[in-house]
């Protein structure tokens, strides 16, 4: 069916089928042919180790310092830098069309039809990647319906991928709406009907006592991020069970897309425990366990497994971020894996980084200090209680008070109304640092009369909270409102940019989870922000993995959220806005990963030694580009 050969021959890739095999043949230039059949054989039982870093001619030290790894050179590679897309050899080129990773369609080069058996596959003409951006985007703009411009897009990730990041990196503000926040919650949301090829690994109660053998079918080896979901709590639409592998696939295209993460190091996995969506369980199209949500200790023993599984495949610095599980489950999970595991929740942590930055940046339009302003949410969930957590921490290091004094700044509203000290005993355990003293008080509008917040902030994930008689309370009480509605998708929005700037007579800052074209205000354009988490965890991975950095820590949020307040420009505020564009996602990306990095090596967490003198730099340096690669 193939045999193995070296450079000369005829290679293709078979990736996904033959992953393991791919591995040992790009070790064909330092192992001959008879041993590496008898590796080959190992590395099917799965019992070989990773291969050493030895397989092309470009030093592997000098990609990424071991950092974001780039084993094979290949992105590493310069666009002059000829890389081997080692392959199984067979008849044709036909499967190099058909493998993502390496396809480039009508970008390949004569040179390239000519060494790679592409001849006839392709029309005569040789695009470059520029023009095959143009014409994908001009399609993509064609498309009426956002998902199917997310269709279009997961079709071109699954058959292009280089390309698939090119168009993402460079039309980064048009298309993160489209792989992420709001349409990523519709595809969850329809992920049955329009499932064409599977993406990330589904670990389902099936696969209990076997996570390991699972773990071993992921194609890739140097896994350094997983983004993981149980589908609880997808954004603001609630259990979409194995639907939600929507969240963990959208999350790690931003990963590679906005941080610079290698794709092959990315994996998004699913564990899937069954639903209570009555509606999915009912749907002939649902893609998961046709069950009920497995809870308790049957719960805890598959989630143990899989943690104790990743970190045997991966090793100690594979980042696990938990992402859109309910709260029920999220804080125990973060509580329990933090002081093992490089674990990170990005709906508690990376969304209190990113509001803290906007809120440090606010100060500088609404003036004073974090612990002169007040503070109040709606939703005291993950969200709403991890936020108000780190605005504390930051408030305490600023002024030396203690926690539990900072924290009496800070009022949080649930679906019972305020929390106050005489719900202490009812409350969930997160919410209980929250219950200060107060009389009752039941409902948001009267929350704001009688807290007087400065800042008013939506975690409730129910759309339409933030009322015309809650906005106007807060445009009496300040002159400045600053609301920020952060709950997605654009649906679930305690309120619209509009119904912000109409009510408080274009007076509010204005910031939401998902984005809102500007609006136009009595004669002026109010341009709003999006306070989204995407600012911070693709940096924030980076600066973790570049500095081999093995639990993360509450000051590395701070210091990412420090270094993101400070990337927004004069020129940012004069628009009235808290954060920078995302179109500087990038750079911003650097930043952020070059701080947590730093701070990782102050802790003592950092294991990549020594430090890199210029941690920025170094961060650039690290970042995967989409652009092509020229094969030999
Ligand atoms: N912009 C961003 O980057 C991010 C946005 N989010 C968004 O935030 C939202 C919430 O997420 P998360 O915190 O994880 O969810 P949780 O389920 O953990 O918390 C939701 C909170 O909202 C409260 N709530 C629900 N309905 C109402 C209501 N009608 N009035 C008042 N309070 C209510 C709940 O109250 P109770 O406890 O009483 O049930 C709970 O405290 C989601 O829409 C999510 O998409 C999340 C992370 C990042
Ligand atoms: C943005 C995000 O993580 C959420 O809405 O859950
Ligand atoms: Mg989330």
């Amino acid at each position: 069916m193939f045999s193995l050969t070296g450079s000369g021959s005829r290679r293709i890739f078979l990736r996904e089928q033959w992953s393991s095999v791919v591995v040992l043949l790009r070790l064909v230039r330092s192992k001959g042919k008879g041993e590496m059949e008898s590796m080959l054989k190992e590395d099917l039982r799965g019992d070989r180790p990773a291969p050493p870093a030895a397989a092309v001619d470009i030093d592997p030290k000098s990609t990424v310092g071991g950092g974001v790894e780039d084993v094979y050179g290949e992105d590493r590679a310069t666009e002059d830098h000829l890389v081997t897309p080692w392959t199984i050899s067979v008849a044709s080129g036909y499967t190099l069309l058909r493998d993502p990773h390496h396809n480039k369609g009508l970008a390949f080069t004569e040179k390239e039809r000519d060494s790679h058996y592409l001849r006839g596959l392709l029309p005569p003409i040789c695009f470059t990647q520029e023009l095959q951006e143009k014409k994908l985007m001009h399609n993509l703009r064609q498309y009426q319906i956002p998902l199917q411009r997310y269709m279009a897009l997961m079709d071109l990730q699954e058959r292009n991928e280089r390309l698939f990041y090119k168009l993402l990196v460079d039309n980064v503000e048009e298309l993160l709406p489209v792989v992420y926040t709001p349409t990523v919650g519709e595809a969850c949301q329809k992920y049955g009907s329009i499932f064409r090829r599977p993406q990330g690994l589904y670990i389902s109660l099936k696969e209990k006592g076997k996570i390991l053998e699972v773990l071993k079918n992921w194609p890739e080896r140097s896994i350094q991020v997983i983004v993981v979901t149980d589908g609880e709590r997808i954004l603001g639409l609630g259990d979409l069970g194995c639907q939600g592998m929507g969240i963990p696939v959208g999350k790690l295209s931003l990963y590679t897309a906005l941080g610079g993460l290698r794709p092959s190091a990315c994996l998004p996995v699913t564990i899937d425990v069954g639903t209570n969506n009555e509606k999915l369980l009912k749907d002939e199209f649902y893609i998961g366990l046709r069950q009920r949500r497995a809870t308790g200790q049957e719960y805890a023993e598959l989630l143990k497994e899989f943690m104790g599984a990743v970190k045997q495949n991966y090793g100690e610095k594979v980042l696990i971020q938990f992402e859109d599980f309910a709260n029920h489950n999220a804080f125990e999970l973060l509580a329990n894996y933090r002081t093992s595991h490089l674990v990170f929740n990005d709906d508690i942590q990376g969304t209190a980084s990113v509001v803290l930055a906007g809120l440090v940046a606010a100060l500088k339009l609404v003036g004073g200090t974090l612990a002169e302003h007040t503070f109040l949410f709606l939703g005291a969930g993950e969200a709403g209680t991890g936020i108000a957590e780190l605005i504390a921490l930051e408030m305490s290091k600023q002024t030396k008070a203690p926690l539990e004094e900072t924290r009496k700044k800070i009022w949080l509203v649930d679906s019972k109304g305020l929390i106050v000290s005489s719900r202490r005993e009812s409350l969930q355990h997160f919410k209980k640092p929250w219950a200060h003293e107060h009389e009752h008080v039941k409902n948001l509008l009267d929350a704001v009369k009688a807290i007087k917040p400065t800042v008013l902030i939506g975690s409730s994930g129910v759309g339409g909270t933030f009322t015309k008689e809650v906005v106007e309370a807060m445009t009496s009480l300040n002159e400045k409102p600053i609301i920020l509605a952060l709950s997605n998708p654009t649906s679930q929005s305690e309120c619209t940019a509009e119904e912000a700037y109409t009510w408080s007579k274009g007076r509010a800052i204005f910031a939401s989870g998902s984005p809102f074209d500007p609006v136009e205000y009595s004669g002026k354009l109010y341009v709003p922000g999006q306070a989204n988490n995407a600012y911070i965890f693709p940096g924030f991975g980076l600066g973790l993995v570049i500095s081999g950095a093995i639990r993360v820590h509450d000051d590395m949020l701070l210091a990412a959220s420090e270094a993101l307040a400070q990337q927004v420009t004069q020129e940012t505020f004069n628009k009235g806005l808290i954060y920078p564009p995302f179109s500087n996602i990038r750079k911003i990306s650097a930043h952020i990963a070059a701080n947590v990095a730093a701070k990782a090596y102050e802790l003592g967490a950092a294991t990549r030694l020594p430090r890199p003198e210029n941690l920025l730099k170094y961060a650039e340096s690290c970042m995967y580009s989409p652009v092509y690669r020229s094969y030999r």
